[in-house]
């Protein structure tokens, strides 16, 4: 069991980006908390700054202003190695785009980030062909012969391996029909149920934001419902 708290606490963030000779002001949040284990999900109009937030709460992004925070842990102000090291343990992200490797199988794409933690061992293998059949996705197959529902599958077995204490998931069910979209947010839901994790879910699918006790909404760079 991990004692460390995974409190979310946003304090003064400001994000900015280059825009021709200026800067564009992308968020601006005055404060934001999630309680460890909170389910939020997270809408807000094309262009709202929905995946620099992820982003910027993962640590892939660091903000000009302000802090973020996990627990006591400020992950703006550790170096960069150490954010990659810090989302490796604790964070699963469930990207737009899958971020899968090509030219890997399923199943080493699943395992891979594993060795952050240590060695990969027979049972997890084991488990990651488990959890791959279980969402029927081809284990053997190379990553980029999947069909986008099983690309999505695969990034979703990626984050249940690795037992994540915060759970982001950006879009997660933009591209697939509806009984995968039903499959992959059930998922997410019981993976976060068991795990206590954080469970953060960006989507555009009011059906989906039903599900959500708490909604947030992004808009004109900052987060209504905080
Ligand atoms: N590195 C960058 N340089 C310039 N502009 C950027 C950069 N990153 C993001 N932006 C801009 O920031 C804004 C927010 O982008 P973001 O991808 O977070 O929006 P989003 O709400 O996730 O959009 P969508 O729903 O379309 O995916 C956009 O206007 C985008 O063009």
């Amino acid at each position: 069991m991990n004692s460390q708290s995974f409190d979310l606490t946003v304090e003064d963030l400001q994000y900015r980006v280059k825009d021709g000779a200026s800067f564009r002001t992308i968020l601006d949040i005055n404060h934001l908390d999630i309680v460890c284990g909170e389910k939020v999900g997270l809408r807000g109009t094309s262009g709202s700054g929905k995946s620099t937030f992820l982003k910027l709460i993962s640590g892939i992004l660091i903000p000009q202003k302000g802090d973020v925070y996990w627990g006591a842990e400020a992950i703006n102000r550790l170096s960069e190695s150490q954010r990659d090291d810090w989302r490796g343990r604790h964070c699963g992200f469930l990207f737009q785009d899958f971020r899968l490797f090509g030219g890997l199988s399923a199943l080493d794409n699943v395992i891979l980030p594993l060795t952050f933690r240590g060695t990969i061992t027979q049972a997890d293998r084991s488990r990651a062909k488990t959890l791959l059949d279980a969402c029927a996705v081809p284990a053997q197959t190379q990553a980029s012969l999947l069909s986008r529902g099983e690309m999505q599958r695969t990034a979703l077995v990626r984050v249940l391996m690795s037992s994540p204490q915060v759970i982001l998931a950006d879009e997660p069910t933009a591209s697939l029909d509806h009984d995968n979209a039903i499959h992959v947010m059930d998922a997410l839901f019981e993976a976060a149920e068991n795990l206590k994790a954080t469970l953060i879910v960006v989507t555009h699918d009011s059906s989906m934001l039903n599900r959500f006790r708490r909604v947030l909404t992004l808009e004109d760079g900052t987060v209504r419902g905080a």
